[in-house]
């Protein structure tokens, strides 16, 4: 089970954690270290591909970066192109925000770690749409149930998780 997972590789920590909307919460998920959990990461991302694979899109995009492994192991794992965001474009260089090999019309799976308020997944689906691309769906491992869901939904939106932050709780062993 993805809930029991987490918990074996330590990414369910508890304290006080200042999150990414500014509210504060005792319990916090830090997906940033399942690659480094290599049987666990497999599991993961299979769970995933499944249920990516009841979905029709055409590139992944990952959100940088706790979601960004996570993104590239499951567009590899499906044979998808993949594509990531940075959440701030980048200030030399390029100058871009949007990392990959993109086309105006193209239909792409949103890729995260966690959801809480959502406010990633929309910013970062704002920036594909104003590209041309097509946000099918968004897809992460647990959502929190603090938003996300209803915010994607008011921009037509539908978020899928593996499993939310309730489920990961009552699974503590
Ligand atoms: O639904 P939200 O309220 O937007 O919060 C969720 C976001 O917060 C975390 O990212 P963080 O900002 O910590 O960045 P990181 O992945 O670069 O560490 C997480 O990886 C999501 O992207
Ligand atoms: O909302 C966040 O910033 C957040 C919550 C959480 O549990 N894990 C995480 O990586 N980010």
């Amino acid at each position: 089970m993805i809930e029991e997972i987490l918990w074996e590789i330590g990414a369910v920590k508890t304290g006080e954690f200042r999150l990414t909307s500014g509210k504060v919460s005792n319990v916090y998920i830090d997906l940033r270290k399942l690659p480094s959990h290599p049987q666990a990461f497999r599991r993961v991302v299979e769970a995933l591909a499944a249920v990516a694979r009841t979905i029709e899109f055409d590139a992944v995009c990952g959100i940088a970066v706790g979601g960004l492994p996570i993104a590239t192991a499951l567009a590899y794992t499906l044979g998808k192109p993949l594509i990531y965001a940075r959440r701030e474009k980048k200030a030399h260089g390029t100058m871009k925000q949007l990392e990959g090999d993109y086309a105006r019309g193209m239909k792409v799976l949103l890729v995260d770690d966690v959801a809480t308020t959502g406010g990633t997944l929309l910013d970062i689906a704002r920036l594909l749409k104003s590209e041309g691309l097509e946000v099918v769906e968004a897809l992460v491992v647990v959502d929190r149930e603090e938003g996300a869901s209803e915010a994607l939904r008011s921009e037509g939106l539908r978020l899928r998780s593996l499993t939310t932050l309730k489920k990961v709780l009552s699974a503590r062993a």
